[in-house]
């Protein structure tokens, strides 16, 4: 009957219950099969870790947060431990024991970087999480230039276009910025663009994430110092603005 009425519906939900990493959520309670993609990122790297301070962009349903909580242990939060999770979505999301949610919230949103600023109380973020997508349309150049624009926006955060101005959230010295993004013809451009910002950059590609699908997840480190950001954002600038 179901097959009859609704077989797309029927179709995802044979798919699935055959796919090892949606069993393997269910069974570990995550909220969605992404879970796996992260854990898989920080088995090898290693860097979710108690004392950090966390802003997980695109968070909804919520798994990666939930995977943060437990990695971070903050939830019970252990004595000591200063680590503290942000998680921001455009949609509504149960709350997570552990994290501070942020439902309905539009990352590119200037009132949603001072309610994050307030948040964090002039604490530095030492972890840039950004999981978040548009619904990719199908179209590899089209998928890949929309995430990069929202990603530019996620990187003017701690990088400002204008040296001048200081950013909306500081980035630790140490930090780390780890997003996804719809590989695609303006990726090199992308990556040049993160090279300029942080020294040390690899691509990944967890078995989590679908061999159909062009997501990639590219993990930055070494932020550039403030000089060189200085010098950096100015090269970017003359880059980046339309020529006349
Ligand atoms: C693939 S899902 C993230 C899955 C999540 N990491 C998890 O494990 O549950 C991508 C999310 O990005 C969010 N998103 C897209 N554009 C956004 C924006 N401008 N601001 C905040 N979130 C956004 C979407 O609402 C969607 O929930």
């Amino acid at each position: 009957m179901l097959n009859v009425l609704l077989p797309s519906t029927s179709r995802y939900m044979a798919r699935q219950m055959k796919d090892p990493y949606c069993v393997l959520a269910r069974t570990h309670s995550y909220r969605a099969r992404s879970a796996f993609k992260l854990l898989e990122m920080d088995d090898k790297l290693k860097f979710l870790k108690p004392n950090k301070v966390i802003l997980d962009i695109g968070c909804a349903p919520g798994s990666w947060s939930q995977v943060v909580v437990e990695r971070c242990k903050l939830w019970p939060k252990e004595e000591g431990n200063s680590g503290y999770l942000i998680g921001v979505d455009l949609q509504h999301l149960l709350p997570i024991p552990g994290a501070d949610i942020m439902g309905e919230s539009d990352i590119t949103s200037p009132e949603v970087h001072q309610k994050i600023r307030n948040k964090l109380n002039s604490r530095k973020v030492d972890i840039i999480l950004s999981d978040m997508a548009h619904n990719p349309v199908g179209d590899t150049s089209i998928d890949n230039l929309r995430l990069i624009q929202l990603l530019r926006t996620v990187y003017r955060l701690f990088h400002p276009l204008d040296p001048a101005s200081p950013p909306s959230i500081e980035l630790a010295s140490n930090g780390i910025f780890m997003c996804k993004l719809f590989d695609g013809q303006e990726t090199q451009q992308f990556l040049n663009e993160l090279r300029q910002r942080f020294s040390k950059i690899r691509i990944l590609k967890p078995g989590a994430s679908r061999e159909s699908s062009s997501e990639i997840y590219i993990y930055c480190t070494n932020p550039a110092n403030q000089d060189n950001q200085k010098r950096a954002r100015n090269r970017t600038k003359s880059t980046e603005q339309p020529k006349h």
